[in-house]
């Protein structure tokens, strides 16, 4: 587990941010911009010292009213919004620079590392000359060579253009299914954390409005989430099932299963898939000709009115209403005319299902077991 707790001022801003987390996969801090997600990273990295501060992590205490761990001595990597890459030195002494700081046996080596974030090429690249999200591939790199058990990113994204970013994400996500570092990552692109958290940190002016799995938060009434532009549920589960020949897989998730185009192979893989909530229609049948490919039962929870015309209404799949969150925008009129209520039994017909975590596809030439 990860434990934090930091409360003070600076100047007139009002920090009082406490939050548990699991100790594994990637966390994202969420907020709106000046709501303190940077001010706690660097109280997690011991870079301000917040005198109500607390942390903890797994059984490691950094800071509690006794005692604070300089940050020289916290095991954490660190990646800034511009990668601070020494400029004088090749890619490659800047990845060891990471490195020959650590003491003891290294749990990820060059290696492996260099392999990871497809660094081999950049080598005898100066370092001047690379590009920006090159550049950041190689902070990433430099900060897990320091043997972190704590890796902190505050924004790597956010300097990149989109083309940048389209290209490091990948990496990002490939960093998360092959490593068991923990994560803290900083964000405030909806679509980067739904690609790339495991759980959520909702922060809101210097206090966290709400913590928990991402799909959940996601889904919920309560919070700003199901009220943006574009809501959309994140569904995780096992590839069960692929046809090669008409090129879908199939996927259990907790209340059904899904068909998603591309063979997703091996079966048992866990895949993430994102479901826009206007790509969810809902009907009291199961739809008999139809081109969808997944319809599926799902109990409604509840319905909110998210503008004049329109209405997000949350879904669980599945029977029994147990399964995972679904979100389904609907135009009002239609709302009123099936006269759907909640803890009513629908089906839920899906238009698009796309995978969220594309850097995992198999490459076409790997055998694809069998249905
Ligand atoms: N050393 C400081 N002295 C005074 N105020 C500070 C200091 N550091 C941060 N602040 C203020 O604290 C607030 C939170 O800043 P912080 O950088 O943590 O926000 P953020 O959520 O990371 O924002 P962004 O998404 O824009 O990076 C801001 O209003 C900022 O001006």
């Amino acid at each position: 587990m990860i434990e934090a707790a930091f409360s003070g001022r600076l100047g007139s801003f009002a920090l009082d941010a406490a939050f548990r987390v699991p100790a594994r996969g990637i966390t994202a801090l969420f907020g709106p911009s000046g709501c303190g997600k940077t001010t706690v990273l660097r109280g997690i990295a011991g870079l301000m010292r917040l005198p109500g501060g607390r942390l903890r992590v797994n059984e490691e205490v950094w800071q509690d009213g006794r005692r604070f761990v300089p940050p020289h001595r916290r095991a954490i990597g660190y990646v800034f919004q511009e990668a601070s890459l020494f400029p004088h030195l090749s890619v490659q002494s800047n990845l060891t620079f990471g490195l020959r700081r650590h003491r003891g046996p290294a749990q990820i080596g060059l290696e492996e590392v260099v392999d990871l974030l497809g660094i081999a090429p950049l080598f005898d690249r100066p370092v001047p000359l690379l590009s920006g999200g090159e550049r950041q591939r190689v902070a990433i790199g430099r900060a897990l060579l320091s043997q972190p058990r704590l890796l902190l990113m505050d924004e790597p994204l956010s300097a990149l253009d989109r083309m940048s970013k389209d290209e490091i994400l990948p990496y990002l996500e490939r960093l998360h299914a092959s490593l068991s570092i923990p994560v803290i990552y900083i964000s405030h692109d909806i679509a980067e954390v739904e690609r790339l958290a495991d759980t959520l940190v909702l922060m809101e002016a210097g206090r966290v409005r709400a913590q928990g799995p991402l799909a959940e938060l996601l889904a919920d009434p309560a919070l700003p989430l199901i009220h943006m532009p574009e809501p959309a549920a994140v569904l995780e589960g096992a590839v069960i099932g692929t046809d090669p020949d008409y090129g879908l897989s199939e996927i259990s998730v907790p209340g059904g299963s899904l068909v998603v185009p591309g063979n997703l192979g091996p079966l048992g893989m866990r895949r993430r898939v994102r479901v826009p909530a206007s790509d969810v229609s809902l009907g009291r049948h199961a739809p008999a000709d139809t081109t969808i490919l997944n319809a599926l039962p799902a109990r409604i929870e509840g319905a909110e009115q998210t503008s004049d015309h329109q209405v997000t209404v949350r879904l669980r799949l599945g029977e029994d209403g147990h399964g995972a969150a679904l979100l389904a925008r609907v135009s009002r009129k239609s709302w009123d005319r099936l006269a759907l209520r909640a803890g009513e039994t629908v089906v839920a017909r899906l238009k698009a299902v796309s995978l969220a975590d594309p850097a995992r596809d198999i490459a076409p030439s790997e055998p694809v077991p069998p249905p």
